[in-house]
């Protein structure tokens, strides 16, 4: 019986090969078809966003799917022989652009491609293993094979130096050493499928062993393999020689653990298997009998008290249909539950959202710890289960100082080096309130300063200036620039969350799986943005708070950054109003951020302050279409006079509790769509879009130097909110807008639509 709960997605018109989920979003999917197409999903509207059609890729099926860790913008796809390089943001409209990088990689076509840093490797048909240096470019062949047809790679995390394990449909699992290119060991799934056989007529054993699949737990220690009889087998380095429930066996030099799940292999090939990324005790299988297996794989964390081999582990079964077979799958978090796609052979993809949480707190704790056990790069293998349910080490709170409040800011670009700037100004100033240190966590990249290439959280630390968002502007000395952005928050009790919105998410994860939030935190958030999930909106003080379970309220204001940077007078408002202040006065917030320059209102509306900030993005845009039009300030005084009616009505349909006063009276308001729609960065690249004809993306990248704009991007998540709810005609202008930005309206029409 197919499961209801099962979502199609149809767009492609043959079958779907890979899925990979965007890194930070658990809405953006990639997939590829034999359809010789790729397209990008937004899982929230279940609609494609963007298709790369036969004729990028020279009419060969992409049959594998990466996305690059460092660049959110960029996806790798193993494509014929060739790996090419695609940047999602190009291109026009809902047409991806041509690739930015190709390569020809492998000898015969590619089943699988893996990234590492700047490598990538590739299996291919012909059992070879390549490794493209994209950065030296160059392109070397492991010295031995798989013997039969590699279908699957991936490189072991955070090893030292790159390593690699494969499988092949020679039923071999492969453990590769990168330098002298040749296999470390091998295992042959083929020898134990016949020793499980012996003395059990199963049957199982009739299909090959194939090893279609791999999977490496977070740890990168446990790995998982889908067979071709039908079986999943895990398998981890053992640590001893002592005997455990799994068969031990020695890869050469190398002692290596395995075992088969326990309960029903699937009825025919397991053709996919991930360790699901929403519970780490989880495998998710396909198989070519059309279902999709979850397993509970918590015994291959567990030493020396395994259960008894054969034992049931499976705790879900989805049948797809009579006559479907599982091709691909991959899984995510999304607000704490698990989800997964699924492509079969219908080309549709199917989108599977477990009902309730997935992980009870312990499954919660055992991810965090494993986490956190790889970030410490413990010695140990994961300590098992028990040890880490009973460990307090693991997740106490950080220690705070006591008496002195330490301050954190999430977020180094324009508008976050500038509100460091006056937050340090205030550490210094207040040395008897608040530690003058502040960690400011910086994304880390590469910049050009003075004729070298340097890190530049290095250039930030001695220069006192972020040459790159906020040059020439110099930064008090308290202010430390910190890439690692859990060391950044670590001992702080007042985060400040300054950083464009698209990259929340993915940072507050991070924070909340390493568990050194402290309980005791207070947040302020300075982002101009909503969070738009499948028909729900939230705003970042919540969504921010509920991740790192503690009170967040909201910072917003008439702020063009490099004003205020200036020092040139404004005011802003903050909104902050907890049940438990956890000691921090609404007084210490004013006192952490007011200067005389920079003049602070408080309130309590943070669900008002933090709509005006972001709503206002998006009537800038307008007011930049207006610019481009040569409209007359008439013309402007009319689209920010509709843009405010429609963000005070969107505010109060949608947060009946906001304060109409903070649009009218506060300088998150009236103010800051003013100063927006007269200097903002979206105003600036919206005028730019009528007189020149890019797409925004491209302005974006053509105008700001890394900065990033926000309203285009609002403007697309409220018409999908809007659109869910019937109630796009209600809201003409930021439908206008959207129209506008990215389904091709003539700009010229704006005033007829609004
Ligand atoms: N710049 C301004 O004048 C003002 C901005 N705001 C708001 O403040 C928020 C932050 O804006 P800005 O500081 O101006 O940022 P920005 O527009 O300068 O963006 C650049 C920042 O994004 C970071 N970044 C790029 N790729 C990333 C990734 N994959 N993951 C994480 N970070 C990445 C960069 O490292 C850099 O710190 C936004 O919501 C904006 O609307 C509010 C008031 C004024
Ligand atoms: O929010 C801002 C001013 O308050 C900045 O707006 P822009 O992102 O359009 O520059």
């Amino acid at each position: 019986m197919a499961s209801p709960a099962l979502n199609r997605l149809k767009a492609h018109k043959a079958p779907v090969l890979s899925l990979a989920f965007a890194p930070s979003s658990s809405d953006t999917v990639a997939s590829s078809s034999e359809d010789c197409t790729l397209r990008l999903w937004d899982l929230r509207t279940e609609k494609p966003v963007k298709a790369w059609l036969p004729n990028t890729f020279g009419a060969d099926t992409v049959t594998s799917i990466v996305w690059s860790e460092r660049d959110e913008g960029s996806i790798w796809v193993g494509c014929g022989t060739r790996v090419l390089g695609l940047d999602v943001r190009g291109g026009s409209g809902m047409l991806g652009g041509k690739p930015v990088v190709e390569k020809e990689v492998a000898g015969d076509e590619i089943n699988q491609i893996a990234l590492h840093g700047d490598l990538i490797a590739a299996a291919d048909d012909l059992g070879d293993i390549y490794v493209w240096d994209t950065k030296a470019d160059t392109v070397s062949s492991m010295k031995t094979n798989h013997t039969s047809i590699a279908s699957t790679l991936l490189f072991i995390p955070h090893k030292p130096t790159p390593t690699i394990l494969s499988g092949g449909l020679d039923s071999q699992i492969m453990h590769w050493d990168l330098t002298r290119k040749l296999p470390k060991s091998n295992l042959n799934i083929r020898d134990l499928i016949v020793e499980a056989a012996e003395g059990d007529a199963s049957g199982q054993m009739f299909n090959p062993p194939f090893v279609n699949s791999l999977s490496l737990n977070e740890e990168g220690k446990v790995w998982a393999a889908a067979v071709g009889d039908g079986s999943v087998f895990v398998g981890r380095q053992g640590q001893d020689d002592g005997a455990r429930g799994g068969k031990k066996r020695k890869w050469n030099e190398e002692a290596w653990e395995i075992t088969a799940l326990g309960g029903e292999p699937h009825r025919a090939g397991a053709s996919v298997v991930e360790w699901a990324k929403f519970d780490p005790t989880r495998l998710v299988s396909g198989g070519n009998d059309g279902s999709v297996r979850i397993w509970d794989a918590s015994r291959a964390f567990e030493q020396g008290e395994q259960e008894e081999e054969g034992a049931t582990a499976l705790v879900e079964t989805l049948e797809l249909g009579e006559g479907k077979k599982v091709n691909w799958l991959t899984t995510t978090e999304r607000s704490g539950k698990g989800r997964v796609v699924i492509a079969d052979t219908s080309g549709d993809i199917l989108l599977y959202d477990l009902r309730g949480p997935p992980s009870n707190t312990n499954k919660l704790a055992t991810l965090q710890a494993i986490r956190s056990a790889i970030r410490s790069s413990a010695p140990t293998f994961i300590p098992s289960l028990r040890t880490i349910n009973n460990s307090t080490r693991l997740f106490s709170n950080t220690h705070i100082m006591a008496g002195k409040h330490t301050v954190a800011v999430v977020g180094s670009g324009n508008w976050g080096t500038a509100i460091a700037k006056i937050v340090g100004e205030n550490t210094a100033q207040h040395s008897d309130v608040f530690n003058k240190d502040v960690k400011m966590w910086v994304f880390e990249e590469e910049v050009e300063h003075e004729g070298k290439k340097r890190p530049l959280t290095e250039v930030i630390n001695e220069k006192h200036e972020n040459v790159k968002y906020l040059p020439n502007i110099a930064l008090p000395e308290g202010i430390v620039a910190e890439p690692d952005v859990v060391k950044a928050v670590e001992g702080a009790n007042i985060l400040i969350f300054n950083l464009p919105h698209q990259f929340v998410g993915k940072v507050c994860k991070q924070l909340r799986d390493s568990g050194k939030v402290s309980k005791d935190a207070v947040g302020i958030s300075c982002i101009k943005g909503v969070e738009i999930s499948k028909d729900d909106i939230s705003l970042f003080p919540y969504t921010i708070g509920e991740e790192l379970g503690i009170y967040v309220g909201a910072l917003s204001g008439a702020n063009i950054a490099n004003e205020v940077a200036e020092e040139k007078f404004c005011e802003t408002t903050i909104a902050y109003a907890p049940k438990d202040d956890k000691g921090v006065s609404s007084d210490t917030i004013k006192k952490l951020f007011h200067r005389d320059y920079f003049r602070v209102g408080m309130c309590e509306d943070v669900a008002g302050v933090s709509l005006a900030g972001a709503l206002k993005n998006v009537v800038a845009v307008a007011a930049g279409f207006a610019d481009g039009l040569g409209w007359g300030d008439n013309s402007k005084a009319a689209v920010m006079r509709v843009g405010l009616m429609e963000m005070k009505k969107f505010a109060k349909t949608f947060f009946p509790d906001v304060r109409s006063a903070t649009f009218t009276e506060e300088s998150c308001g009236i103010a800051d769509l003013i100063t927006s729609c007269l200097g903002g960065r979206n105003r600036r690249c919206a005028e730019a879009f009528v007189k020149t004809g890019k797409s925004m993306d491209e302005l974006e990248q053509d105008m700001l130097n890394g900065q990033k704009l926000q309203g285009a991007g609002t403007a697309e998540e409220l018409f999908h909110f809007l659109d869910k709810k019937g109630k796009t005609d209600d809201f003409k202008l930021f439908t206008a807008v959207y129209n506008i930005v990215y389904q091709g309206l003539p700009p010229d029409q704006l005033a007829e639509n609004i």
